[in-house]
């Protein structure tokens, strides 16, 4: 049974109210600018199926959107491709290893991996049609701000920050180029995968992009069909196995939703046919996932009784 209205604000509150206190763990800080962000942040924003927006604590203050971005991007590149494209040349199955693992490529015969973690988010940039910058990023970032439904920009600081650090993911990158599971030129699809991580969301930005797999891949602000419900059903799978990284193991067991992490502190979770919520607390755990943002999620799924298994 859907939840009402007043329960699903007053479970807003609660979660803020139950977790506001302790605030555990620590900011990002191998991307330099992400250290440098007030780590008291904590926002929670939930919407609908049907389009109705639920909002608690710091939701309009902007971060970036990080890892929760390789989402949005495989669901453009299995519109463009098709989903058996994303299954044969990256892969979907969880690594059990850290986002930014090298080991997950190295110990699989078939280098594959999924698009969620950094090697496979970046072969799924490398995917998208268009060969140079300005087409790709053009088609790219349209296709975000058609899931927030307002024009997002970048955080030019967090942008530069990671373009002058992420030498671990070039050589990520290099090592695709190697085994032939990398689609396009190196320096223009890593700084394309570096810009995406860098598109500044807010948690109420972040829960609005993700009601659209709430619905099935239609708009519940617009009524516009965005993608398939085919492929929604894709991207939620992958979501479940790998959203968390090496935790999404955990995350299933415990809250039962698929996810999505970033290490600028954002979680997205949807409820199939109910609602999408996005959690935005910068301070993170071992694998890189939202402390409080777990918590108030975990809490938020279990008191609208949302567990899809
Ligand atoms: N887990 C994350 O959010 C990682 C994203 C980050 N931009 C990186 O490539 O390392």
């Amino acid at each position: 049974k859907a939840p009402q209205t007043a329960q699903i604000q007053t479970v807003l509150d609660d979660a803020y109210g139950k977790f506001i206190q302790k605030n555990p763990g620590k900011n990002a800080d191998y991307i330099p600018a992400l250290a440098k962000v007030d780590s008291a942040y904590f926002g929670l924003a939930l919407v609908t199926h049907d389009g109705k927006v639920y909002t608690k604590g710091d939701v309009d203050q902007s971060f970036s959107i990080q890892s929760i971005s390789k989402v949005f991007t495989l669901a453009l590149a299995m519109e463009e491709k098709g989903s058996q494209t994303i299954l044969d040349k990256v892969g979907v199955n969880a690594t059990g290893l850290a986002f930014n693992s090298v080991t997950a490529i190295e110990q699989n015969p078939a280098r594959s991996v999924n698009p969620l973690v950094n090697a496979g988010a970046m072969a799924t940039v490398s995917l998208l049609d268009g060969n140079d910058d300005k087409t790709k990023w053009s088609a790219l970032s349209g296709w975000y701000n058609t899931f927030a439904n307002r024009k997002l920009s970048v955080l030019e600081d967090v942008y530069k920050s990671e373009t002058d650090t992420n030498s671990h993911n070039r050589a990520i990158a290099e090592l695709l180029v190697s085994y032939d599971r990398f689609y396009g030129d190196v320096d223009l699809n890593l700084d394309i995968y570096t810009r995406q991580c860098s598109v500044a969301v807010t948690a109420k930005d972040l829960a609005v992009m993700a009601s659209v797999f709430a619905n099935n891949g239609v708009h519940p602000l617009t009524g516009k069909r965005i993608m398939s419900s085919d492929n929604v059903a894709r991207v939620l799978a992958v979501m479940t196995t790998a959203g968390l990284y090496e935790d999404s193991g955990q995350w299933a067991y415990q809250v039962g939703l698929p996810a999505k992490s970033g290490v600028g502190g954002g979680i997205i979770a949807v409820s199939p046919g109910q609602f999408a919520v996005a959690v935005f607390s910068p301070r993170l755990d071992a694998a890189g996932n939202s402390i409080r943002a777990q918590q108030a999620i975990d809490y938020i799924a279990e008191k609208l009784h949302a567990n899809i298994f």
